[in-house]
């Protein structure tokens, strides 16, 4: 099937209000960074639309690519030709004759006339090419309900354009247009789809990720560094850092109070995450937690460990089943790197049974009895190591290492 172009559509907010030209300006850019790796494409601005020539690119790998752009609703591969009505004919039985037409296949044509000055109307128009249509293959046969063979024909000004698909898009928000957040990414499976999430309701997000070495590996930070790479293809690049937080960790072991270790944890986490959002000019935290999952996922504990930051918490997740979140997980290609069986610092040191109706009040005294920890907590922000990784990162052969930071310079 031979297509000149592909038109894309996006949601109506991109189109209307006051912060048209930002959204526009955000999904540009993103579309531009996907097409990256097909350079004879060359994306067109008219009209408010956004249109992609092909010059010879694959529909299918282009449409693949542009299912990573978030606020994208729905894509179409076109054949364009001039709005006159025997070009319209014309182009419409060389399309239809294009495809493979067995023995009785069912069409119908679905003509829409945006240009007002097309002196046919839309209801005429699929007469009008409807029937040529029908005397030029005589294997067509018209119906009206699911049809094999729908030809749509949009008549605009600047040119008409004629379809058969519409791919749906993810939706969402243009990448960045609701600001930024921190995402806690741990190397399990739902919080980089939570992040997948929050990407997708425009959020600019950085990951940070709290690491426990020599208790955690350098291939458990990797396995990370491969998660945050995978999520950079939906952003072009993303920030990484790398928290470390053996000595915040160990700080809650052996105080008799084993039971409370993993809210002490979340809530250490969430101050340095605190920390580093007010760095970033972030505004929200965003976790993968899902209510009900796990000891530290029943209410009373996110209401406890929320308690230690001021900034909102986001949890795309909360009302998730593990299949859908797993679905999604398999869908945006981070699945596999989630289930490698390296293990996560919140694993460490955890009692067969931790809390899942922690105290506040016990658990504030609890930490006022820690000895230097908001020392610690400095320590590990100012220790902390920042990543910039894009799609094309080598993660094994440029990364940083257990002594320390060695950032492949090619990353910034
Ligand atoms: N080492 C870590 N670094 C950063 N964030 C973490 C880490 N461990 C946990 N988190 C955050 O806390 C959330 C809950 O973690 P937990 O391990 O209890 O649950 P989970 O359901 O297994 O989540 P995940 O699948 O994302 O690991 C995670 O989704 C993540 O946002």
């Amino acid at each position: 099937m031979t297509y000149d172009m592909l038109l894309l559509r996006f949601g109506e907010f991109t189109l209307k209000g006051k912060n048209r030209s930002r959204f526009e300006r955000s999904v540009h850019n993103h579309i531009k960074s996907v097409l990256r790796p097909f350079p004879k494409a060359n994306i067109i601005k008219e009209y408010g639309r956004l249109y992609v020539e092909l010059n010879g690119e694959s529909p299918e790998a282009l449409a693949g690519a542009l299912k990573k752009v978030f606020g994208l609703v729905s894509i179409s591969p076109v054949r364009v030709c001039p709005s006159e009505l025997d070009s319209i004919i014309k182009t419409a039985v060389e399309f239809v004759g294009q495809k493979v037409l067995t023995k009785e296949t069912t069409f119908k044509v679905t003509a829409r006339r945006v240009w007002k000055p097309f002196p046919h109307s839309s209801q005429e128009m699929n007469h009008l090419v409807g029937s040529p249509l029908l005397r030029a293959y005589p294997q067509l046969k018209v119906q009206v309900k699911n049809p094999e063979i729908e030809l749509r024909i949009e008549i605009r000004q600047e040119r008409t354009y004629l379809f058969y698909e519409v791919i749906p898009g993810v939706g969402g928000f243009p990448l960045g247009t609701n600001g930024k957040a921190m995402l806690l990414l741990s190397g399990g499976i739902d919080s980089p789809v939570a992040g997948w999430e929050a990407m997708r309701r425009g959020l600019e997000i950085q990951c940070v990720h709290f690491y426990s070495y020599p208790y955690t590996s350098q291939l458990a930070k990797e396995k990370v560094m491969e998660l945050t790479r995978i999520l950079s293809g939906y952003a072009g690049r993303l920030k990484l850092h790398l928290v470390p937080f053996t000595d915040v960790q160990t700080s809650f072991v052996g105080i008799g109070q084993d039971n409370l270790i993993i809210t002490l944890m979340r809530r250490a986490m969430l101050r340095i995450a605190t920390t580093l959002a007010e760095k970033e000019g972030a505004l929200a935290i965003v976790t993968g937690d899902s209510l009900g999952q796990v000891a530290s996922q029943t209410l009373a504990s996110m209401n406890v460990i929320g308690r230690a930051t001021d900034l909102p918490i986001l949890r795309p997740l909360v009302t998730s089943d593990k299949n859908e979140i797993i679905r999604t997980a398999i869908d945006i290609g981070t699945y596999e790197t989630s289930i490698l069986p390296y293990e996560d610092c919140c694993t460490l040191f955890v009692p067969k049974s931790p809390t899942t109706n922690p105290n506040l009040h016990v658990v504030e005294r609890v930490e006022a009895s820690l000895e230097h920890m908001a020392a610690r907590i400095e320590a590990a922000v100012a220790g902390t190591e920042t990543l910039i990784i894009k799609p094309d990162t080598n993660i094994s052969a440029g990364s940083s290492n257990d002594d320390g930071a060695v950032v492949n310079e090619d990353w910034f």
